[in-house]
């Protein structure tokens, strides 16, 4: 497996910075079952072209997106859209997995001392739920920005450039580099000067990862050594 789209000249950075669900885990499959099942009595189909615009925002602006998009808002609220599919998602968070190459580029960033950040638009219940079984994991990140960090969520810039601040050694934000599944996440790092690893679902559009500075198939295709990070030993490559 290889690149979708390499980066045309990376720039060397210092810092990591993750996204959540999507991208170290594999979650976003239960966000799309369980709105599919709120969706069920209204009779609509969940499809990507609103799983384009809803993914990687904060809870209720996703489900305010969803509500519009299906033009339901006259049927139930985007607060009671969220209070149904949480009831879903609380129980599926347990089960989480990590993604195909955390495990081994988390490893590899830890042993070089690089510091590593987590900024999802996932409330902290959520982020508490679903690293359950991924204690040991989380708890290397220097930070771990959720939703409630900040007020304005992705596509805006803040809770990158809150993480960027948070960092104990306070880097530029040409200095980091983000690590996202949605567009709007890649909107948010792009306006925050950074440069961004996009690690998309299959399923998503490919004009929606124009934006991005590298595509990949999969967190196991990432390079360190084009971004000036030490490269994987040969022997776990
Ligand atoms: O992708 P994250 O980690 O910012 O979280 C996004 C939402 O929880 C679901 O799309
Ligand atoms: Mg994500």
């Amino acid at each position: 497996m290889g690149p979708f789209r390499s980066p045309a000249a990376p720039k060397r950075i210092t810092h990591c910075i993750f996204d959540m669900d999507g991208l170290l885990l594999a979650t976003e499959t239960m966000y799309t079952v369980a709105q599919q099942e709120v969706l069920d009595p209204f009779g609509k189909a969940f499809n990507w072209d609103i799983k384009a615009q809803m993914t990687g925002k904060k809870a209720l602006e996703a489900c305010q997106a969803l509500v519009d998009y299906y033009d339901i808002g006259d049927q139930i609220t985007p607060e009671e859209f969220l209070r149904r599919r949480e009831v879903i998602l609380d129980k599926m968070f347990l089960d989480a997995e990590l993604m195909p190459g955390v495990a081994r580029l988390l490893g590899h960033l830890t042993a070089h001392q690089i510091p590593t950040a987590v900024a999802t638009s996932s409330s902290r219940k959520g982020f508490d739920l679903k690293t359950t079984q991924h204690r040991q994991l989380f708890d290397r990140f220097e930070a771990i920005l959720t939703g409630e960090s900040v007020t304005k969520g992705k596509p805006e810039p803040d809770i990158y450039l809150l993480a960027a601040s948070t960092f104990r050694d306070k880097p530029a934000p040409e200095k980091c580099l983000v690590f996202e599944d949605a567009p709007v996440g890649i909107t948010a790092g792009t306006r925050a000067g950074m440069q961004t690893v996009m690690v998309p679902d299959p399923q998503l559009d490919p004009k929606h990862t124009l934006e991005a500075t590298e595509v990949l198939q999969s967190l196991e295709d990432f390079q360190p050594e084009l971004w000036g990070l030490p490269a994987y030993p040969s022997s776990s490559s």
